[in-house]
């Protein structure tokens, strides 16, 4: 039988951070190895298990990731697309799981992360619940059945008013998928931003709208939207642990795997559907 899997959780003060902990703290076969937060944070030194609203668990937080990393099996990152770049090279030269839930990466960024998945076996995702993953798989299917000459594909999402990134990591997930029903690169089709005298709308193109306000935890819709009827898919997230029951799942599904950069889908299961 295999020991608990020895995770360290990043950005451990963030909201999902402590959502991750608790949840670590309460799922038998994990244990919290340790708990990052960046330097000058008032979260340093306090014990994680206090921080996240649950009893004691002896971890303090600390600055110091390639410590936490070394003696650890993996690493949950809800943190920002320049620390999850930094955490990436150190879990690859510690050679550990890498889960990576955080948002707004550029191509940069990306470039970086499939760097390191080369010795890091890395699951990256802007949605790690079965729910959008599997609303991605009906999505490319709709998009595959629904011809782009009568049917306009728009995605609109509303998130907490601290959001930082936008179109959301989950929308672009979605537009992505989208866009491999049709047969089409996203980056040529998508329309992310609308303001002032647009013009018609341009067949084929993927539209996204943004809202942003209040506790929102998640909301995504895709609308095919076509002469007299629309079809609407959509997701409603009423929990953040949603999010961390799907990372700690791909952290275990990872713990047996080759170095490599792998998807939710590949966890879920959910990659070879057509
Ligand atoms: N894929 C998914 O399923 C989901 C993805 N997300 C994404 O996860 C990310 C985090 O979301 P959320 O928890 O709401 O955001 P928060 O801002 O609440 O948490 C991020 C945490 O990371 C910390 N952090 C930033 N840089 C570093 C660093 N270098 N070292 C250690 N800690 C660091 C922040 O500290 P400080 O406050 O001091 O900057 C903060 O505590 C976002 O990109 C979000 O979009 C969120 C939910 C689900
Ligand atoms: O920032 C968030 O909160 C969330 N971010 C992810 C995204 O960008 O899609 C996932 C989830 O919707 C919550």
């Amino acid at each position: 039988m295999n020991t608990p899997m020895k995770l360290v959780v990043v950005g451990a003060g963030g909201r999902m951070g402590k959502t991750l902990i608790r949840l670590i703290s309460e799922t038998p076969g994990l244990a919290l190895h340790a708990a990052v937060e960046r330097a000058g944070s008032p979260a340093l030194g306090r014990d994680a298990g206090e921080l996240a609203g649950v009893p004691a668990l002896g971890v303090p937080v600390t600055d110091d990731p390639l410590q936490a990393f070394l003696e650890a099996e993996g690493v949950i990152d809800f943190t920002s697309p320049a620390a999850t770049v930094e955490f990436a090279a150190l879990a690859a030269q510690a050679r550990i799981v890498h889960i990576i839930g955080t948002t707004g990466c550029l191509a940069e960024h990306e470039e970086k992360i499939d760097a390191a998945a080369r010795h890091a076996r890395v699951v990256k995702s802007g949605n790690m619940s079965l729910g959008v993953n599997l609303l991605s798989v009906l999505v490319k299917q709709a998009a595959q059945a629904l011809e782009a000459s009568g049917w306009d594909i728009e995605v609109l999402e509303m998130h907490h008013r601290h959001k930082v990134d936008a179109p959301s990591g989950t929308a672009l997930l979605l537009g992505e998928a989208a866009a491999e029903g049709r047969g089409v690169s996203l980056a040529e089709h998508s329309v992310r931003v609308r303001d002032g005298h647009t013009g018609a709308r341009e067949e084929g193109s993927i539209g996204f709208a943004t809202l942003r306000g209040g506790s929102v935890i998640g909301e995504h819709s895709v609308l095919f939207a076509s002469e007299g009827e629309i079809v609407t898919l959509s997701h409603s997230a009423a929990d953040r642990s949603l999010f961390a029951r799907g990372a700690l799942k791909a952290a275990v599904w990872a713990r047996d795997k080759k170095p490599g950069r792998y998807t939710m889908l590949d966890v879920l299961g959910l990659n070879s559907t057509p």
